[in-house]
């Protein structure tokens, strides 16, 4: 059961949950994106109860060897409320399993309304918190506050967007050079994690970035925090590709693939070995 919404938390910090995780089920994150096209390849329905029989399925295959799930919350929107219910239902087992959850929600606004955001996926008690959510700071890394607030209060945490995978994200990312958008929000995420054991504040930035973030001047062996890492797989990077976008910086990194392997399924088998052969391919 959720504790209620104002509760104590008793969850120790982000950080630390994620590396205890990680030292026993290696450091893959698998996407669940339940694309019309995955569910009709598996046999379902474009439906609410093809989206939990999928979402469920996933949970269970890969959750004893990933380090966490990152439901895409789109396609639960789609669904309307059905789907959020689903959405809600798949982070209650999670957390009910032990599996970490992220929530890609990439949530971003001003601050009086982020608080209602951060509140909605990160507050003690409301029914789609989940262990970490992602985040826009398009309005300004400061206009995150009441989410960097509540992650560090409630022992969650927060993934920041700095180098997105895709490659239109550079016109906006990469812009200032030495003082690029990227290296700035990665300064301010590294800032919010000096001084803790682990930081609950983490980056995103795609496995198929190559050399940005060097060429950029991110220090994101400093960042104190994780780094999750989409892109692996059906955007094309693979070992060599994280390698080379994060050098030193890789003890930190979260491997992020969906697709790649999510069409092993349905087979609950056929997906476990999916991921972890993706999982043992990259570490
Ligand atoms: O925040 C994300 O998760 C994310 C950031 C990013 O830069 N690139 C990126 O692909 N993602 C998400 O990661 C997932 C990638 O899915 P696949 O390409 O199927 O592995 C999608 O849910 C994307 O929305």
């Amino acid at each position: 059961m959720r504790p209620e919404a104002g509760a104590v938390p008793v969850r120790a910090p982000f950080g630390e949950r994620l590396a205890a995780v990680r030292a026993a089920r290696g450091s893959l994150c698998v996407g669940i994106d339940p694309h019309p096209g995955l569910l009709a390849d598996w046999g379902l329905e474009d439906s609410p109860a093809g989206l939990e029989r999928f979402s469920l399925t996933v949970l269970d295959a890969v959750g004893p060897v990933a380090a966490a799930l990152k439901p895409q919350v789109a396609l639960y929107e789609r669904h309307g409320g059905r789907g959020l219910a689903v959405l809600e239902t798949l982070l209650a087992r999670a957390a009910d399993a032990g599996v970490l959850t992220i929530a890609d929600a990439k949530r971003g606004d001003i601050g009086s309304t982020m608080q209602a955001y951060a509140d909605a996926w990160l507050g003690e008690g409301r029914p789609l918190a989940a262990d970490a959510v992602t985040l826009n700071p398009y309005l300004g890394f400061e206009s995150l506050r009441p989410a960097l607030d509540l992650a560090a209060a409630t022992g969650r945490g927060v993934f920041v967007l700095a180098l997105t995978s895709n490659p239109e994200g550079r016109s906006v990312q990469h812009v200032g050079g030495a003082a690029s958008v990227a290296r700035s929000i990665a300064l301010a995420a590294a800032a919010e994690n000096a001084g803790r054991g682990r930081g609950h504040v983490g980056l995103v930035v795609g496995a198929t970035v190559g050399d940005a973030a060097q060429g950029l001047g991110l220090d994101l062996a400093g960042l104190n925090g994780p780094i999750l890492a989409p892109g692996v797989g059906a955007q094309g990077a693979g070992p060599r590709e994280l390698r080379a976008a994060f050098g030193d910086a890789l003890p930190s990194v979260l491997p992020t693939s969906s697709r790649a392997v999510l069409a092993a399924g349905p087979d609950a088998a056929a997906l476990r070995t999916a991921a972890e052969r993706t999982r043992d391919e990259l570490a």
